[in-house]
């Protein structure tokens, strides 16, 4: 034989799971509380009653004892709904409605977060459905009582808690709670201290009232003076809100956090999910009435619907930028300087973005800080370099030589060019290094050719150990001696022969088997024929300092181009050194 049971709750086991797991704080009581009252009220209003909506909050302090009552005249309950829905945890009147989503609540334990801060919750109710007032007591030991009164109150529910010795809350804390739950819900709500009128909460979002609004709230939310917000709406509308433009420069790893209401009701103020990851420029404020709370209420459900909405809001950042380069391009090339690293991302996963905004960047080049539109000015053929120090190394003798080339080496310029590369076929993009520069610097004529052979292979001989090959052009400025280039497979190979070096026989012959070059030369030192000092070295015959003068060229372009020095290049360097010391003593 089976029989059907009910399952016995334990309220302070209950209570424990929602104090330390589910609720941040016990302070949610009173948007608990508020939203309730809201609830109630839309439920009457659907029933077609005529009233005007009030709350009122009463906090009573008298022989060290603090009381809140919580009053609306919404729907109210009758003594069955009592029962049912408050006195089961987990029912609620609001889940299996039709008009459901006119209501906040749904779970049907939101009431319980009044236990974190009192060891009773009283409510007095009177439903706008029948004529008796009803009162229920529930205690924190999982008890209740429930029972008509005879007396005559206005139809609508009042919620009285004493509040827990060990809970700190005073008026202040009261009041700013009532602000941050209250201020936005639509519903004209009233704090009172001891029966007395203290404040009234109830405002409009802020870019439903005026930009000046907008401006004033963004400043005392945030804590930050901007200067332009980006108005949001999702496909929907639904979905409303502004997007601050932050007046500083942020980055990528900023996750920045913005403010969210759901149905007037405030969640969270951290956060990261309703905005695309690249608006890492802007800061949010935005009212849902379609994206759902989770059961804490603190956080928003992942979903379908969070990502459309996140889509329509990212979307509206992206055309405020396409106006503003119709309507306001100085604010636009401001932005940029700003934010250039957030947009360039932005326009890296964004085909159409990418076309609309590529044309507004501002590359470092050899000539100063330009735009792709005036680059191509000056040049069909557009020369990037994505490495920082190679761009440094090539700055004097592209400028010397009348070429424009572009830094590509900070985060994302190189893909954009490459993207150019694939795209834009009005110019030709080319990726370079010194190599490739020194491929297109002059060459020395055959006559000098033949008159330097011998004298190179000399000097060639202190760079063999180097394993760097010498060759001899002609470039500007004179007054660069040289240009030295090692390509990223070079310094690989450098690598593993300076592990073979150093390490036993087993793990050389392990490298030797994986990576197996051809001897080649890892560098290159272009010597510039134009230099006085390279021309006076070129004309003289095997001379003693020879051997000292390449190897300290060597080493100083090593440094130059913050390649790391190995062991042996250290001893030498320290050696050279020395010995240039002991001449000048
Ligand atoms: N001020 C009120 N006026 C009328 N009914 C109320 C009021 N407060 C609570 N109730 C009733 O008690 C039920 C339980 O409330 P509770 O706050 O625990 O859950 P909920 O609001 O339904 O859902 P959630 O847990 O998501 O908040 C509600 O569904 C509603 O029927």
């Amino acid at each position: 034989m089976s029989s059907n049971s009910l399952f016995q709750v334990d309220l302070n086991g209950v209570l424990k799971v929602l104090s330390d797991s589910l609720y941040s704080s016990y302070q949610v009581f009173m948007r608990e509380l508020l939203q309730n009252a809201v609830d109630a009220i839309n439920a009457r209003k659907h029933l077609g009653d005529t009233f005007t909506p009030a709350v009122t909050v009463n906090f009573m302090v008298s022989g060290g004892i603090r009381t809140i009552s919580v009053e609306d005249n919404g729907v109210g309950l009758t003594l069955a709904e009592v029962d049912e829905f408050l006195s089961r945890i987990g029912s609620s009147s609001k889940s299996n409605r039709q008009d459901r989503e006119s209501f906040i609540g749904q779970f049907g334990i939101g009431l319980l977060s009044c236990f974190m801060i009192s060891d009773e919750v009283i409510v007095i109710s009177k439903s706008a459905k029948n004529e008796e007032a009803v009162k229920w007591i529930g205690n924190i030991n999982g008890t209740y009582q429930k029972m008509n009164i005879e007396e005559q109150i206005p139809v609508g529910t009042s919620v009285y808690l004493r509040v827990k010795d060990a809970i700190k809350l005073d008026e202040d804390l009261l009041q700013s709670l009532l602000g941050r739950y209250g201020t936005y819900l639509n519903l004209p709500i009233r704090c009172l201290v001891n029966d007395e009128v203290k404040n009234n909460f109830q405002r409009d979002f802020p870019w439903k009232v005026s930009a000046e609004e907008v401006i004033a709230v963004g400043r005392r939310t945030f804590k930050e003076e901007f200067q332009r917000y980006i108005p949001l709406k999702d496909r929907s509308g639904k979905t409303t809100g502004v997007a601050y433009i932050i007046p500083r420069t942020t980055h990528a790893i900023t996750n920045n956090a913005h403010t969210v209401y759901i149905k007037n009701m405030f969640i969270t103020d951290h956060c990261t999910t309703i905005l695309p990851e690249w608006a890492f420029f802007v800061r949010a404020m935005i009212n849902s009435g379609n994206i759902s709370p989770t059961a804490s209420r603190e956080e928003i459900y992942k979903n379908q619907v969070l990502e459309d909405v996140r889509e329509d809001l990212g979307e509206c950042i992206k055309q405020f930028l396409v106006r503003l380069s119709e309507t306001d391009p100085v604010f636009l090339h401001h932005l940029i300087g700003t934010h250039g690293t957030a947009l360039k991302s932005l326009a890296l996963n964004d085909e159409k973005f990418f076309h609309f905004i590529s044309k507004w960047f501002r590359f470092p080049t050899s000539e100063g800080l330009l735009t792709l539109e005036e680059i191509k000015q000056q040049t069909k053929m557009i020369l990037y370099v994505p490495d920082l120090d190679q761009f440094k190394q090539l700055l004097p003798v592209a400028r010397g030589n009348g070429q424009l080339i572009i830094n590509s080496g900070y985060i994302y310029d190189t893909e954009i060019f490459n993207r150019l590369n694939e795209q834009d076929k009005t110019a030709i993009y080319q990726a370079i290094d010194v190599e490739f520069f020194g491929n297109i610097l002059k060459d020395v004529s055959l006559e000098e050719t033949d008159r330097y052979r011998d004298r190179l292979k000399q000097l060639q001989y202190h760079l063999d150990y180097f394993n760097c090959e010498l060759e001899i052009k002609q470039f500007s400025p004179d007054s660069l001696p040289m240009i030295f280039y090692m390509s990223q497979q070079s310094l690989i190979e450098r690598d593993v022969a300076n592990i073979q070096q150093e390490s036993d026989d087993l793990w050389a012959g392990i490298t030797g088997a994986v990576f197996s070059f051809e001897q080649a030369y890892h560098s290159k030192l272009f010597l510039n024929l134009n230099n006085p000092t390279i021309q006076k070295l070129l004309n003289q015959t095997t001379g003693a300092s020879d051997e000292l003068f390449m190897e300290t060229m060597y080493i100083n372009s090593m440094l130059l181009g913050h390649y790391p020095l190995n062991k042996k290049e250290m001893d030498i360097m320290n050696n050279n050194m020395e010995q240039l010391l002991n001449k000048i003593l």
